[in-house]
């Protein structure tokens, strides 16, 4: 329903949605990066949990569990959940300090993403030095 003595006119702007094409600001990406690094951590649990369960089954098992994970493309991923796990934890706190009102502003917004990014990168270098 219009609101009483307004005219509602339908502008035509162009409307880009092509995700591909539309430059975002470095704390979206952040913040994009923290959901997508949570369902990895979240699948890398249950797999690691299994395995941590097959391991301890028995000898036989903990030999199954030996043998999986003996490989370049194993180590690949153990690292790429290790890299998922550190900015997921670095994410959170300064999504949680910025839910305690601090550094809210679009600038400092701008730079807490900057170094979260920054700070990963270095643990995802440690986690590839601890992996292989
Ligand atoms: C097994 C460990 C964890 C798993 C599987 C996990 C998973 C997830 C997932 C899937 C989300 C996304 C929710 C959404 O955006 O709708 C999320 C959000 C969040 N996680 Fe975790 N998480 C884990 C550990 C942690 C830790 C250790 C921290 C503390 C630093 C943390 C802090 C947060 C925060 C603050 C959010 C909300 C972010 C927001 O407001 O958008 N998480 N988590």
């Amino acid at each position: 329903m219009e609101p009483s003595g307004q005219t509602v006119t339908k502008k035509q702007r162009p409307v880009n949605l092509d995700l591909r094409t539309i430059r975002q600001p470095v704390a979206a990406i952040a913040s994009i990066l923290h959901r997508v690094s949570g369902v990895i951590t979240l699948f890398s649990l249950a797999i690691l949990l299994w395995l941590l369960k097959s391991s301890l089954s028995s000898e036989t098992g903990f030999l199954e569990v030996v043998d999986i994970l003996d490989g370049f493309f194993v180590w690949f991923i153990l690292w790429g959940m290790l890299t998922a796990l550190a900015y997921h934890i670095v994410g959170g706190i300064r999504h949680l300090i910025m839910d305690a009102g601090y550094g809210e502003d679009l600038e400092s917004g701008a730079l807490s993403a900057k170094v979260a990014l920054g700070v990963t990168a270095v643990l995802s270098v440690l986690a590839g030095i601890m992996v292989w």
